[in-house]
């Protein structure tokens, strides 16, 4: 299973989580979240990672130039569009950017969220199912109904994200069998800054679920 930490904006943080065993870091590039990092700042940590850590980029509504430019600058290895974008626009991104993995974040609000999650199967590497807010885009610390995924098996890999931490992990797990996890507000003191503690509970709490490489 993979494991997202996300939000992160220091590289001390980002080498010990990737220690930890984290196999990706996501940097917020939405300038209006409080976890925004810029891609200049986003280099100086992605270059001191391993290279097995994948390196994703959150982006929402952001346009194609500026997913390309930032992709290149920080040197990234994903983007993970987490706003209104269409299948067209993956497409456009698939075709431009061959060697970036992108991720589909789907905000589940009701059933027919499933729905447009099914229909960028084709467009996308992977998925990813947020809890649905009716002001923020993510981040934001709520569940997902997990119940209310049960029969969610998409035909590509897909990410359970939305308010998951080490205290509800074991349950999140126990009822879903994502293929990957993503977290963020709750492994952090405050926005932007990650509790090593908590990370590194969160991946104590996972190692059932972690299989060896
Ligand atoms: O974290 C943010 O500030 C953010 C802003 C805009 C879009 C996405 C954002 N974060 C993503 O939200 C989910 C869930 O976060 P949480 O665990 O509930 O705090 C995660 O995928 C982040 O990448």
């Amino acid at each position: 299973m993979r494991i997202k930490i996300c939000g992160i904006t220091r590289l001390d943080q980002g080498q010990a989580i990737a220690s930890l065993g984290a196999t990706a870091l996501g940097f917020i590039c939405v300038p209006a979240s409080p976890r925004y990092i810029s891609p200049d700042q986003i280099r100086a940590i992605t270059s001191h990672l391993p290279d097995r850590v994948d390196r994703i980029g959150v982006f929402a509504n952001a346009t194609f130039e500026q997913i390309w430019e930032t992709f290149h600058q920080a040197k990234l290895t994903g983007v993970q569009l987490h706003g209104d974008e269409s299948p067209l626009f993956c497409d456009r991104l698939r075709q431009e950017l061959p060697h970036g993995e992108l991720i589909k974040a789907i905000r589940v609000k009701n059933p027919q969220s499933l729905s447009l999650a099914d229909s960028f199967i084709p467009h996308v590497d992977a998925l990813l199912l947020d809890a649905y807010h009716g002001q923020q885009l993510g981040g934001t610390g709520l569940t997902i109904d997990w119940q209310s995924l049960g029969e969610f098996r998409p035909a590509i890999p897909w990410f359970l994200a939305g308010g998951l931490n080490p205290d509800n992990i074991i349950n999140a797990l126990s009822c879903l069998h994502p293929d990957g996890i993503d977290l963020s507000s709750g492994v952090e003191r405050s926005p932007g800054d990650k509790d090593m503690a908590k990370v590194a509970q969160l991946f104590e709490n996972t190692r059932f679920a972690i299989t060896p490489d």
